[in-house]
């Protein structure tokens, strides 16, 4: 029988992000050995951690997975630290196609999982913000899930977060942990940054990882507040808008308390939803 060591500490990089390429690195690289240093065997980065965010930046910075200077230093960074590492996003080249890319490392260094974003960021808010990733980036169609000592983390990016079939079915493999890179706005943030986080911990009795970059003062303006919610709905970490790296030891045996206590998943009435629509 598989092992499962219950207990993990996970630590969210909020790191700030310029437009130098190499420097994003180079200060990624080291804020990864600070979670290291503090105990954390799961480390992620956050939503385009090496690029400013914006449409007109995607292409500019895109790199392919196979050897991009990215690439390498995630590899890297995971093997000297030996932990997983989810390289939070960057703009993937492929086939001449643009995606919004989550790589995962292991303690070796080798890629274990890649998640290409699927619902893409299209929003329209009146004196509020406009952005459209689908004029610039294909979406990606599949899930991506990967386990640290016998624990399933599942991966979304940011807007998938608003998607609450998508965390259902990681739920449905028996994921533990979802994990979303995500650089929300300053118009929809304060209000539903953490509520959504809440909300899919809630329904699927799951941990929820979000991990922001930190408020740039240009650009597009990232509200920050990277956060970590336990299955019950409860926030247990969450960090301001600055640079700054949030931990928390989580035992997974929660997600197994909470499942038992509240069953809901095998409580639902998927006679009466697959009919009624019919
Ligand atoms: N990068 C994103 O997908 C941003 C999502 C966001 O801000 C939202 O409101 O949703």
């Amino acid at each position: 029988m598989k092992k499962v060591i219950t207990m993990l500490r996970v630590a969210l990089i909020q790191s700030r992000v310029g437009t130098n390429r190499k420097e994003n690195l180079e200060n990624a690289e080291k804020l990864i050995k600070q979670a290291k240093n503090s105990g954390a065997k799961l480390v992620s980065l956050p939503e385009c951690f090496n690029s400013p965010y914006g449409t007109k930046f995607f292409n500019q910075y895109a790199e392919s997975i196979i050897n991009g200077p990215t690439s390498q230093m995630l590899s890297r960074a995971a093997k000297e630290n030996e932990i997983f590492l989810v390289g939070g996003t960057y703009p993937e080249i492929d086939n001449n196609k643009y995606y919004n890319t989550c790589t995962v490392w292991n303690p070796k260094g080798e890629l274990i999982a890649t998640y290409r974003k699927m619902h893409l960021f299209d929003i329209d808010i009146p004196n509020g913000i406009t952005f459209k990733e689908s004029d610039v980036l294909a979406a990606g169609n599949n899930l991506s899930s990967f386990e640290v000592n016998g624990i399933k983390v599942g991966l979304g990016i940011c807007y998938d977060l608003r998607f609450e079939e998508l965390a259902k079915l990681y739920r449905l493999d028996d994921v533990k942990i979802m994990v979303y890179p995500g650089a929300f706005n300053m118009t929809t943030g304060p209000i539903h940054f953490e509520l959504l986080q809440r909300a899919r911990a809630l329904d699927n009795q799951v941990y929820v990882l979000g991990v922001s970059p930190a408020r740039a003062e240009q650009g597009y303006i990232a509200w920050g507040h990277s956060q970590i919610t336990d299955p019950w709905g409860k926030v247990i970490a969450q960090a301001k808008e600055g640079e700054e790296i949030i931990y928390s030891d989580i035992n997974v045996q929660e997600c197994e308390n909470v499942r038992q206590q509240i069953p809901i998943f095998s409580q639902r009435r998927t006679d009466v939803y697959d009919t009624i629509k019919k």
